[in-house]
């Protein structure tokens, strides 16, 4: 019968478990390590919080959250992830926040816990340190043994991306229309480098015209930052031009005013499909928190891997073992 088939394929699909206290035993107090370099880290280097969210979704959506994103092109051999050109912008201060995490996880349960969960971890906690909601992060990711540079582009989203393509994508990952966008509420902090916006800015869409759907003050401003030609390539533009280092919900009432940065951002406000949310989560803050935090949940657990055969348990997050 139909619903005969339904479950027989959830059962063979069901993500592979992760729970709350999968080190209670071996690594209780895991959190608390990772929590204190995270929160030193976020002091010393704020900027850690907007990368390393950002990281860890990039390592999801590659291989799956298996800290696949964090292994380093060994001289000789062929580019891994980290060295695709879609990670280039990648911040150095996401890295170094898990490696030191990592080391202090290590000399205190060696050999016991995944890279793959410390970023997993540290990511909740900059969530809720820069003012987003705190929630509990399921552990028990194996770490991956492949990091090919080439796997990179067509697994993550483009900022010229349409809402099919991007809908598309975030199916295969097994996620809905809602966590992509609730998802890319994560863009309420954190900059863009001009070279993602500079088309929206002076040649949209092949036009020679800027995109209509940017406020004129707001182009403006990006066009003074960012020349078409011969600007800084360090420059770079805040994502929610309101509030950006802070974690709320203006990311979405910024779209309903066109003061989206990336084309794929302000898409999700064109699109009748996803406007009625973007609209929903602008003026409801706790919802978006409370989608936000099962929305993370979720993207934490694709294409996750448990056991020797297909996972390691790295000591270096940068090195595969042997
Ligand atoms: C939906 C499609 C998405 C596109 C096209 C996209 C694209 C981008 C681009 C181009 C940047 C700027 C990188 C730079 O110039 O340094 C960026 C930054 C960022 N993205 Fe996304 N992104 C998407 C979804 C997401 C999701 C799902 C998350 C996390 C849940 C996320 C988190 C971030 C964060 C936090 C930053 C700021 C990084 C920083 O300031 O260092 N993005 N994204
Ligand atoms: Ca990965
Ligand atoms: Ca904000």
């Amino acid at each position: 019968s139909h619903s005969f088939a339904k479950s027989t394929a959830n059962t063979t699909r069901r993500p592979r478990q992760l729970s709350v206290d999968y080190y209670a035993k071996s690594c209780p107090l895991v959190d608390q390590l990772v929590g204190s370099v995270t929160s030193q880290q976020f002091r010393e280097a704020p900027v850690s919080g907007p990368a390393t969210i950002r990281l860890f979704f990039h390592d999801c959506f590659v291989e799956g959250c298996d800290a696949s994103v964090l292994i380093t092109t060994r001289m000789g051999s062929k580019l891994t992830e980290k060295d695709a050109e879609d990670n280039k912008d990648l911040a150095v201060e996401a890295f170094d926040s898990i490696k030191k995490a990592k080391s202090l996880v290590e000399s205190k349960c060696p050999g016991v816990v995944s890279c793959a969960d410390i970023l997993a971890i540290a990511a909740r906690d900059f969530v809720h340190l820069v003012g987003g909601p705190y929630y509990q992060v399921k552990k028990g990711r194996w770490d991956g043994k492949f990091s090919i540079a080439s796997r990179v582009h067509s697994n993550l989203p483009r900022v010229n991306s349409t809402v099919d393509e991007l809908l598309q994508l975030f199916k295969s990952k097994g996620l809905t229309l809602e966590d992509l966008v609730v998802l890319s509420g994560a863009h309420t902090i954190g900059f863009a480098h001009c070279h993602h916006f500079l088309n929206r800015l002076y040649n949209n869409k092949g036009t020679k015209q800027p995109d209509p759907n940017i406020d004129t003050r707001l182009l403006k401003a990006l066009k003074m930052s960012c020349p078409q030609v011969g600007g800084n390539s360090d420059i770079v533009a805040p994502f929610d031009v309101t509030t950006p280092f802070s974690f709320d919900s203006a990311y979405y009432g910024n779209l309903e005013a066109k003061l989206g940065l990336l084309a794929s951002d302000q898409a999700l406000f064109l699109d009748p499909r996803t406007r009625p949310l973007v609209q929903n989560l602008a003026k409801d803050k706790q919802k978006f928190f409370q989608l936000f935090a099962a929305a993370m949940d979720k993207m934490g657990s694709i294409g996750v891997k448990r056991g020797r055969r297909h996972g390691e348990k790295r000591k270096d997050c940068s090195m595969h073992m042997s």
